[in-house]
């Protein structure tokens, strides 16, 4: 006999039902995109959208990225707490909210596990960072108006214990140090935006800018 289980997500008051179901459509959608360019392998990947002032949309842990709907989002508050249901959300939820917390005007965080990313980021850890300077597709990510510029990816090292990841992103944020983007050491990749369509754009950017400088090592060895 197949068992189906459907999740109910409640929504306590002040929460608009109508606002997640549409940060869940959105998710959903961008989802199965990525899913199809090969990015999302194995049940890998999450993606998130902000809610409201205190709330986001979040992929439940595990489920197949390429093939979701409604019931595979949940409602979290920006502790990470799952909020109006026994879901578990993302075991990775804390770099989502992270970005949440620290700019109010980030509404959407992408992460993808795609075969450049993930070799990018073992290419690239023993230096750090990857710094990227003289395409012109740098301008794909806000703020940036010319070539002649250098946009510098950190790669982080990988740990099971998310605390320790949010500690590094928040020590080069101290710094200083501008955060578009970052890798993790044979992870992945994050990145985030105003709006959906601003956070693929930046993805989509870093997924060519990655590829185009592991051809150039490729060329050159
Ligand atoms: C099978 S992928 C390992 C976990 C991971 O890196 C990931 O992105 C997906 O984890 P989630 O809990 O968000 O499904
Ligand atoms: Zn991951």
């Amino acid at each position: 006999m197949d068992v189906q289980i459907i999740m109910s997500q409640t929504f306590p008051p002040g929460v608009s039902s109508e606002a997640f179901f549409a940060c869940a459509d959105a998710i959903a959608g961008a989802a199965k995109d990525l899913a199809a360019l090969g990015w999302t392998p194995a049940t890998s990947s999450n993606f998130s959208m902000r809610v409201d002032d205190s709330h986001a949309a979040i992929t439940i842990s595990g489920r197949d990225k390429g093939r979701l709907d409604r019931d595979d989002i949940m409602l979290i508050d920006l502790d990470g707490q799952a909020v109006g249901t026994d879901a578990r959300p993302s075991a990775e939820t804390a770099l989502h909210t992270q970005v949440y917390r620290r700019w109010s005007d980030m509404r959407v965080v992408l992460h993808t596990h795609s075969r450049t990313q993930s070799v990018a980021s073992r290419l690239f850890a023993a230096q750090g960072s990857i710094r990227l300077e003289g395409w012109e597709l740098q301008k794909a990510i806000t703020g940036f108006h010319t070539h002649e510029s250098m946009l510098q990816i950190p790669v982080f090292p990988n740990t099971q214990h998310m605390p320790e990841l949010v500690a590094r992103v928040e020590a080069w944020l101290d710094a200083g140090k501008p955060l578009h983007a970052y890798l993790i050491d044979g992870h992945g990749i994050y990145t985030w935006g105003r709006d959906m369509a601003e956070t693929r754009r930046h993805l989509e950017a870093l997924e060519f800018l990655l590829a185009c400088e592991l051809d150039l090592r490729r060329l050159s060895a």
